[in-house]
């Protein structure tokens, strides 16, 4: 089996001497790009010229503040109007939340998520310009996937149990040191791959190493070409490694997905007309269009469906791991919850996971400390906008919000208390005197303040499916598994790039089997 690298996000030997390379030219015209980036059409002060990397292996720039610390200053000084920050790929104005219910419901083409979206994964470089050409994942996420969740349920729970016996290192009875962040990128990866693929290819180690690893290159390529000036990319990006490791991935992905589109096409009537049993991949042959449709383009979605699902979620699980490691005491009261819900429910069978009220609201706070990323709600302007308040943004603009400075601003966070408080979500929903609040403060649940899955029309759609698979897993772990961390060893601290924040992938925790009965 091959070994898969998953933790190191960056230091890939080859790509070491090129990344120093590019950080002395890019150190040689920053202050030149400073100068010449200082037009714009809207006013509004700038707090930060150029995001930078933090973690330890670029020595040489640590004594810059980081992006995420910059943006949460810019909230605290300037939160309720706007402020901006300079990338070297363009300037993102920070808006207040207060504009997120106007902004939440235009469509696509007077305000874009998918544009946003595409300029931040740097999409010509990283061959994502697909995302522009329609909607068919979140189509199909939406109709067919997250209704069917309850029967999903059972495969993901199939996969799982098999992932873990696959996955999960020999700790009867000793503590074993364990990459839990690798780990849970596996089995994700491999529950995912049922979901998406089907029983038969969701084994297929190439198609895992892949769906694991185009994330990792394409960001890759985003992080050292955001060291650059924009206008530099087109010249720069194909003398990356990993440029071209994203075009072998998508080959690969080709050559994988290829023959099963074209195998149930030829089947065609047998296969298809799964309804509530499917795979995304056959939703998407049934739902898409003919030009969305081909096997090529559903090879790449695929792709692109790993692409936002599986770090993400497998960061998601890490934090959470990682805070339990740090609050053990927080470990019985989800245990209590998981075993008894269980025991009234039969086992898994049965649709349980939205009755694990504690452990969702444990993932929710677990977000709010450790968040995909300090900016959300990222939208293009795409025809000039007018602002309560009487600000014109001009197309073009690059607009976010400070989803974390947000959800750590007392005036925005129920209670106002912004210590870590697992159980605060859950309280709030159980309050007799709200009853209205029970659907609200879910992990998957987005308003104006709890923005790390954007909120409205064009809100992750896979938030929910995400939800469930990270319960899941850490449900089955929490029961097997006791975790905690090495003599001396405290919680890593997070990484980051640019806005996007991240578990140390490389941290290890110590695991032992438990002797309890699994369920
Ligand atoms: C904890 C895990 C996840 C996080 C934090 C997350 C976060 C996000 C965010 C912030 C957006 C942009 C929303 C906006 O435009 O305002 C997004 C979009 C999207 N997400 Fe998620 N997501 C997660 C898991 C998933 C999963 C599991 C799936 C698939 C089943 C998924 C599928 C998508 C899709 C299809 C989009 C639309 C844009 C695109 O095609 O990439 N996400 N997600």
């Amino acid at each position: 089996m091959e070994n898969i690298a998953v933790g190191n996000y960056l230091p890939i030997l080859d790509q070491q001497a090129m990344i120093i390379l590019l950080t002395s030219t890019a150190l040689c015209i920053y202050v030149f790009r400073a100068i010449a980036l200082s037009t714009s059409a809207v006013k509004a002060p700038v707090v930060g010229y150029r995001f930078f990397i933090e973690p330890g292996w670029l020595v040489g720039l640590r004594f810059f503040r980081n992006s995420v610390t910059i943006i949460n200053e810019g909230y605290r000084k300037y939160g309720n109007s706007m402020f901006k920050i300079r990338r070297n790929d363009g300037e993102i104005l920070i808006i207040s939340n207060e504009h997120v219910n106007h902004i939440r419901s235009l469509p696509e083409h007077q305000v874009s998520g998918l544009a946003a979206h595409v300029k931040n994964i740097s999409g010509p470089y990283t061959n994502t310009t697909i995302l522009l050409e329609g909607d068919l994942p979140t189509r199909v996420i939406q109709q067919r996937l997250t209704p069917n969740l309850a029967l999903v349920a059972l495969q993901m729970k199939e996969e799982l149990d098999y992932a873990l016996e696959v996955e999960v290192p020999e700790c009867q009875d000793e503590w074993v040191s364990v990459p839990i962040h690798d780990i849970l990128l596996r089995l994700v990866a491999r529950v995912s791959a049922r979901i998406f693929l089907g029983p038969v290819a969701c084994r297929n180690e190439e198609w895992l190493s892949t769906s694991i690893r185009y994330t990792e290159n394409i960001y890759e390529v985003i992080i050292t070409l955001r060291m650059l000036p924009a206008y530099l990319h087109r010249f720069i990006a194909p003398l990356l490694p990993t440029y071209w490791r994203v075009r072998a991935n998508l080959e690969t992905a080709k050559r994988i997905i290829c023959p099963i589109v074209r195998e149930r096409q030829a089947a065609n009537n047998e296969k298809s007309g799964h309804n509530g049993t499917g795979d995304l991949l056959q939703w998407m042959m049934d739902m898409g269009n003919a030009s969305e449709s081909s096997p090529d383009k559903l090879a790449h979605r695929q792709l692109l469906l790993s692409l936002a699902a599986v770090h993400t979620s497998s960061m998601s699980a890490a934090h959470a791991i990682y805070d339990l490691c740090r609050y053990p005491e927080f470990f019985a009261p989800l245990r209590e919850e998981l075993e008894s819900i269980l025991e009234s429910s039969g086992g898994w069978a049965k649709p349980v996971i939205p009755k694990f009220r504690k452990l969702d609201s444990f993932l929710k706070e677990s977000q709010r400390i450790n968040p995909p990323a300090s900016l959300a709600f990222n939208r293009i302007v795409c025809e000039p906008l007018q602002l309560a308040g009487g600000t014109t943004l001009p197309s073009g603009t690059h607009i976010a919000m400070a989803s974390d400075a947000i959800l750590n601003d007392p005036k925005c966070l129920p209670g106002g208390n912004v210590e870590f408080d697992p159980f605060r979500w859950v309280r709030l929903r159980e309050d007799p005197t709200h009853p209205e609040n029970v659907h609200r403060y879910q992990f998957a649940t987005t308003d104006s303040n709890n923005l790390h899955f954007g909120h409205g029309k064009y809100a992750c759609p896979g938030r929910f499916y995400a939800g469930q698979q990270i319960k899941m897993i850490l449900g089955h772990l929490l029961l097997r598994y006791d975790f905690k961390y090495p003599d001396g060893q405290g919680r890593p601290r997070n990484l980051s790039s640019d806005e996007n924040i991240y578990p140390d992938p490389a941290a290890k925790v110590l695991i032992r089997r438990r002797h309890k009965e699994q369920m």
